[in-house]
């Protein structure tokens, strides 16, 4: 059966069979002209399978998979071989920019922040994601943002191809500016503290972590010491933020036993997000630390070092499970001559420069060695999260292939 013939089923909208523009404001028809640009754009064709065709649409208010193998077309436009190998012609790929602009709220906006994250990146990534490049100038993708409707803008902290969100700009990006410092820690890489002068109290949102949304068997996904593993569902499908290639400060919040913050999904001007809640009041100086969960360890054979709480350990199985591996040495983030503490704005050195590769960080357990920069989060232990727990398929979800082929 042809796709979007389902008229009757409220949840699958028709593209506009014209495309002089939208005849209403309805979100049904916002969501249909969209899915038209997209059709025209390349991000969902034909040819894809009901699942990935559905599966991209479902991810519209967040951003797009970027799976090259499963999504070639996108990366035809993208690709930095574009000029010889796309099989659209400049014409075409106007004619794109024009219906954006046209019907959507394109704006063509000069990228704002370095671009230095993704040069950095290029070097240790091995398949195309690092080197996307848009037709219309590098940096750039070839569609709009479902949250903003601004131009994706790769390298973009606030906007990207992947996610959104703008909606909190003012309230957390220009906030984390102000609190958060990312500095080296002895014993963890790079970690999140609060900046003097400035705390949280108990239940304030800190940040929204946020990156790369994958599918949850993404072939990527089990290497990226990055990714997030939701328990969360976007229509059926289990997905991942993998925070690897792009982020924002969050992805520094170092894992402790004894956490002072919890990270969890939550909707928030109807965008699904991943939030970051202080579990109690978080002083100046203090570093931020939430709990990865046993399976994060279990999973990069990893060494917590939360050396300081033997007995938090035992129960989280941490100490008694991890191999002993040989001590490695562990490769700086940045160069040590350089300054330690990373300011957050667009002006900084990206902390994102050189991702730590965990296996080489240093795994042998460090027994008793107190953290004399770091001061003791302290506190209970309350209701802890597992930020990396593995999230099971909803229990009755049936695959909507299945459902239309019936
Ligand atoms: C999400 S990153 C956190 C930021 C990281 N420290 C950095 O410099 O980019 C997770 C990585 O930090 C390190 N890490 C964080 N908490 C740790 C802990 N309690 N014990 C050992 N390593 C930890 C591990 O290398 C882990 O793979």
């Amino acid at each position: 059966m042809p796709r979007n013939n389902n008229s009757d089923d409220d949840e699958v909208y028709q593209p506009p069979t014209n495309t002089s523009g939208p005849a209403d404001t309805s979100p049904r028809q916002t969501r249909a002209i969209r899915e038209a640009a997209m059709l025209r754009a390349g991000f969902i064709n034909n040819n894809m399978s009901e699942e990935d065709y559905q599966f991209m649409l479902s991810l519209m208010p967040l951003g797009f998979h970027s799976d090259p193998t499963k999504f070639p077309k996108l990366f035809q436009i993208t690709s930095q071989d574009y000029q010889s190998t796309s099989p659209l012609e400049d014409r075409e790929v106007y004619e794109i920019r024009d219906y954006l602009v046209k019907y959507t709220d394109f704006d063509l906006r000069v990228p704002t922040l370095a671009t230095r994250i993704r040069r950095a990146n290029a070097d240790y990534l091995s398949d195309g994601i690092s080197r996307l490049m848009s037709p219309f100038g590098e940096h750039y993708y070839a569609f709009t943002c479902l949250v903003c409707h601004s131009w994706y803008r790769p390298d973009s902290e606030e906007c990207n191809q992947y996610t959104c969100y703008v909606p909190f700009r003012d309230q957390l990006a220009e906030w984390a500016k102000d609190h958060i410092a990312i500095r080296m820690t002895p014993d963890r890489g790079y970690g999140a503290f609060m900046k003097p002068g400035r705390d949280v109290e108990q239940d304030d949102i800190i940040g929204i972590y946020y990156g790369m949304i994958c599918k949850h068997d993404s072939e990527h996904v089990p290497n990226s010491a990055y990714v997030y593993e939701m328990d969360d569902h976007i229509g059926e499908y289990p997905y991942n933020i993998d925070a690897g290639m792009y982020g924002n400060w969050t992805r520094f919040i170092n894992h402790h036993c004894r956490p002072n913050v919890a990270c969890s999904p939550e909707t928030i001007g109807g965008i699904r997000v991943l939030v970051f809640k202080a579990l109690r009041p978080i002083e100046e100086g203090h570093e931020i630390y939430v709990n990865y969960g046993r399976s994060y360890f279990d999973k990069f054979k990893m060494q917590c070092r939360c050396n300081l709480y033997p007995i938090a350990h035992k129960a989280e199985g941490h100490a008694d499970t991890a191999p002993n591996k040989p001590r490695t040495r562990a490769r700086p983030a940045l160069p040590l001559d350089q300054k330690r503490e990373l300011p957050l704005d667009s002006d900084s050195d990206s902390p994102l420069s050189s991702p730590p590769s965990t296996l080489e960080r240093p795994v042998t357990p460090d027994p008793g060695r107190p953290d004399p920069g770091r001061p003791d989060p302290g506190g209970p232990d309350p209701g802890r999260p597992d930020p990396f727990r593995p999230s099971p398929l909803r229990p009755g979800a049936t695959s909507r292939s299945k459902k239309q082929t019936d």
